[in-house]
């Protein structure tokens, strides 16, 4: 049967109502008359503090949002997931990257397999191979240590390892510096190449399909430059492979010893917890890598048992739905006050918009409401001296969530104090605003005229909604547990939108398309099967190659 459409649900329909109540209301106003509203909406989970009071909402509001959620079965669907079933409907697949952070004690058989078993096994594997690396037992081939270890994948293959492993800096193995090569475009490898050593270089082919038209491009010119500077058989000290396809890893010419698998219910994006992880694993070692994903484990037991109103990626994904689709927010900013975060916004984007970006229903059906808003951003402050300007004061408003650590990692105390000092000025700077009084008593002494000239283009309107996510630490832990929040986000807004969060069929027509224009671009005759921009852009291309 199929489900019944968002709009009709009669708790949609109730926070319709509410919303129109809700257009007039100023965030000063709902701070000015409950003194409680910092304590009433911020909680903490996983190691992750949450303050949400400074949305536009009220108590009433999340009454009435977690009736949606409850409406859409959040919890069901939740449980669903967990249980294995196999949620992923148009492939037909479960869904378990949370079984990659359980416990080794921890039960749970899907078709007849033990799961956690299988998961443990690989990351015993996983244990053994970093161990060696790092320690030096694992030699190239003229016998010299392992100092640079080079990831080829892309998407969830590359995203993932690449933001965890900048994250983690300070964490990292002093002998291993960590490339990532992803990019068809041969600016990316050629770059990373040329200051690499063969005799102390290993390679891992990441991609869980192993058919990824630019990891295997890529992955041959390595295995080219590698060969044309090392006898073919050292390949096995330099070359290693994570995938899902043992056959396709076996025809590159990696030995099956030599690959570390996974499973078809991870999905690419929440693959960085499985041997995806790889790289982070070898950068920080296995210690720090169970921590991460005790961390995320962490964080899946408190989605799994807080109720709704107590439960952080619940709210968030609530506070998001809310703003998307009653405030009319077409895009989310994510900032965080952490330099070593700065992959962290481009790793949300794959997770929220290749997960929630869909315009049909699990049955086929067009949704009815706006879905995924565009993710973007970049570390703060750089974003203050870039594009805050829009945020302060464009047409649009743009929700923000801050995330920032309460210490640092370095010994430059003051520099971290006018961190979170920019951090929290920001979020009060959006929440409140600043009145055309406010404005004209800033500008007393001038002529009048000149005020009220200028009293429009200093004028903020304040209003805007963050939310802030705190840590002690950025650390793995805290770092499992805030991707972890993120991914479960994603799910109950997929939920409350009712798509497929686990499908990415968006991303095959160009695929396909890029194939024939790739054999177009090289071949003979000149093809004009196309629309006149696309034929007039290759034969430009032709006249050019
Ligand atoms: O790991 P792979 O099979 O190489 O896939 C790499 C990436 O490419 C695909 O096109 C999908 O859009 C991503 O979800 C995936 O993470």
């Amino acid at each position: 049967m199929s489900e019944p459409s968002l709009t009709s649900s009669a708790s949609f329909q109730a926070l319709e109502t509410h919303a129109i109540e809700a257009e007039d209301w100023q965030m000063r106003s709902l701070f000015a008359a409950d003194p409680q509203r910092f304590e009433r909406m911020s909680l903490e989970a996983a190691g992750l503090f949450l303050d949400y009071s400074k949305n536009r909402l009220d108590g009433r509001t999340l009454e009435l949002l977690a009736a949606l959620a409850r409406e859409r079965g959040v919890e069901q669907r939740r449980d669903a997931m967990f249980a294995g079933e196999k949620i992923n409907n148009t492939e037909h697949r479960a869904v378990l990257h949370t079984a990659l952070r359980a416990p080794r004690e921890a039960k749970l058989v899907v078709d007849g397999q033990d799961v956690i078993a299988d998961v443990h096994a690989v990351l015993d594997r996983i244990k053994a191979f970093t161990n060696a690396v790092r320690s030096g037992e694992w030699l190239g081939h003229t016998g010299k240590p392992i100092t640079d270890v080079v990831n080829i994948g892309i998407g969830g293959s590359d995203l993932g390892p690449k933001m965890a492993c900048l994250a983690l800096r300070p964490f990292a193995h002093p002998r291993l510096a960590m490339h990532f090569v992803s990019n068809v475009d041969g600016h990316d490898i050629e770059a990373a190449l040329e200051r690499l050593d063969p005799e102390t270089t290993l390679f891992i082919v990441a991609s869980k399909t192993f058919t990824t038209a630019e990891t295997m491009m890529n992955a041959q010119t390595a295995r080219r430059w590698f060969v044309e500077r090392a006898p073919e058989s050292a390949l096995p000290r330099h070359f290693v492979a994570v995938s899902t396809n043992t056959e396709a890893v076996k025809d590159f010419g990696i030995d099956p010893a030599n690959m570390f698998p996974f499973w078809d219910w991870v999905g690419g994006r929440y693959s960085v917890w499985s041997a995806i992880g790889l790289p982070v694993a070898l950068c920080v070692g296995f210690g720090y890598f169970s921590d991460f994903l005790a961390g995320a484990h962490a964080m899946d037991e408190h989605f799994r048992s807080a109720p709704i109103e107590q439960n952080m990626p619940v709210l968030l994904g609530l506070i998001g739905f809310w703003n998307r689709q009653f405030l009319g927010c077409p895009s989310v900013t994510i900032a965080p006050y952490h330099q070593d975060l700065a992959r962290f916004p481009a790793y949300l984007q794959q997770l929220e918009m290749e997960s929630n970006g869909k315009r049909v229903t699990r049955d086929g059906a067009p949704v009815d409401t706006p879905t995924c808003p565009a993710i973007w951003g970049e570390p703060g402050t750089n974003g203050q001296h870039a594009y805050f300007q829009m945020l302060h004061q464009g047409t649009d408003v743009t929700p923000i969530d801050f995330i920032a650590a309460l210490s640092p990692s370095h010994e430059l105390r003051h520099h971290h104090t006018a961190l979170l000092a920019n951090c929290f000025a920001q979020s009060e700077a959006f929440m409140k605003g600043k009145t055309p009084d406010e404005v004209r008593r800033d500008l007393q002494g001038l002529p009048l005229a000149e005020i009220e000239r200028l009293v429009p283009h200093k004028t903020f309107p304040g209003n805007r909604p963050s939310n802030t996510i705190l840590m002690e630490y950025l650390n793995p832990a805290s770092l499992g547990a805030l991707i972890a929040l993120y991914e479960h986000k994603t799910f109950v807004q997929g939920v409350l939108w009712d798509v497929n969060s686990f499908d990415q069929w968006g991303v095959e027509l160009g695929k396909v398309l890029a194939k024939k224009i790739e054999a177009e671009l090289a071949g003979e005759p000149q093809p004009a099967l196309h629309d006149s921009s696309t034929n007039g852009l290759i034969a430009r291309a032709r006249a050019a190659i």
